[in-house]
């Protein structure tokens, strides 16, 4: 297999420091082995920024989510962007020296579901940071060519690490299938349910309802997107959908609800506030069960999806978002730390004092 190697960053030098979790609240910064191109369809990114998910984070303070459990020490990360330092034989639609966002899992692409044209369901998915996987805070990655974006000239590498939660939440929208004109509910005003507000008005949403717990959330949505907030009480799911309704002037409910924040009462609140024959979707991830109002799902013949993680060109689409100006992802990186201020940064994100903060790669000056 023959491949080239040129680039400011070069991998036979530079450092491919890691950030791994031992256990939970047990990291440390190890120098591992550079991975290699594993087949000429392969290339080698050095990570330049790499965003902190809620997910690293609750590996991180509990070494387990759901039946994903950390048995031996894994490197955490999967929101990354970086530069490609060298490129398989057959690789055609990079080269190196690109600046590529980093689609981090990678599905057998052979089962039903990858055929089928849903390989974000591959059951063989081996996805960044999710055990047994390592992640992307590392100094170099492997990864198929297809599986990396390639960044326009004017979209920073800092923004290309925003591409991961942006195509979470295009695929969350795109199962909502919203149209112009239509009125979006989303509940939770993180990361994931800002980029679905926005993402919702870039399609043509003219109603955009952000609903939280927290204020500052609130008034950080009002600032970057939504056409109207909504501070969730301690009250009924059927009063907090009320408020919402009056609120917003939705009459008898949104045309969209989205869950973003896998809370039990906004779930809840959500069937309550979409109106009769409109669409749900489930994106937040909480606990595996939990009273749920089934009779408003049926009385209103309301169309319930799911969604999970990204697919066929939500990725693409999410860098065009970002390219075209229709969604302002620099807006949410509240801080950008050097690699080894990592396990700070992970303090910061779970005392909830930022809205997204990257980590710069182990050869990147900050
Ligand atoms: N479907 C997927 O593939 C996918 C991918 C990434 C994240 N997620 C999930 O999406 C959700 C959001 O992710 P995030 O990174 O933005 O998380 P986050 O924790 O930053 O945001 C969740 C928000 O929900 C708010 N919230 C909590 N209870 C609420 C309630 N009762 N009503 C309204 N808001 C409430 C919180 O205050 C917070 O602002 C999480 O559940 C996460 O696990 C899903
Ligand atoms: O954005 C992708 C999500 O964070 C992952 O699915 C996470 O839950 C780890 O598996």
């Amino acid at each position: 297999m023959s491949t080239t190697t040129t680039t400011t960053i070069n991998p036979k030098t530079a450092s491919n420091l890691s950030f791994i979790l031992n256990k939970p609240h047990d990291v440390a910064f190890v120098d591992r082995p550079k991975p290699t191109l594993q087949n000429e369809h392969d290339v080698l990114v050095a990570v330049n920024y790499t965003g902190i998910c809620g997910s690293d984070v609750h590996y991180w303070q509990h070494g387990a989510i759901g039946h994903y459990v950390v048995k031996d020490p894994m490197v955490l990360g999967h929101e990354s962007a970086g530069t490609v330092v060298e490129a398989g034989s057959a690789v055609t639609e990079l080269k190196v020296g690109d600046r590529i966002a980093l689609e981090p899992g990678y599905p057998c692409r052979h089962c039903e579901a990858c055929l089928g044209g849903h390989y974000n369901l591959c059951p063989d998915m081996r996805f960044a940071a999710t055990p047994p996987y390592d992640g992307t805070l590392t100094g170099f990655w492997t990864a198929p060519a297809d599986f990396c974006y390639k960044l326009p000239d004017n979209v920073t590498l800092q923004e290309g690490a925003l591409v991961e939660p942006l195509a979470v939440a295009v695929h969350i929208v795109r199962q909502a299938v919203v149209t112009p004109g239509q009125s979006v509910v989303v509940m939770g005003a993180g990361p994931v349910g800002l980029l679905c507000a926005a993402v919702a008005k870039a399609f043509g949403a003219t109603t955009v309802v952000s609903v939280d717990i927290v204020e500052s959330k609130l008034n950080f949505a009002k600032s970057f997107c939504s056409t109207h907030t909504y501070i969730s009480q301690r009250v009924s799911a059927e009063e907090n959908a009320a408020n919402i309704r009056k609120l917003a002037g939705l009459g008898s409910g949104a045309d969209v609800v989205i869950d973003a924040s896998g809370a039990e009462p906004s779930i809840q609140t959500c069937l309550h506030t979409v109106r009769t024959g409109g669409t749900y979707v489930q994106g937040g991830m909480g606990r595996d069960n939990i009273t749920f109002p089934i009779m408003a799902l049926c009385l209103k013949e309301v169309t319930a999806k799911g969604s999970f993680r990204y697919g066929s060109g939500d990725y693409k689409l999410a860098v065009e978002l970002i390219a075209s100006g229709k969604v302002e992802v620099k807006k949410l990186i509240s801080e950008v730390v050097a690699f080894k201020d990592a396990e700070d940064a992970f303090k910061k994100v779970k005392q909830g004092e930022v809205i997204k903060i990257l980590i710069g790669g182990p050869n990147e000056k900050i």
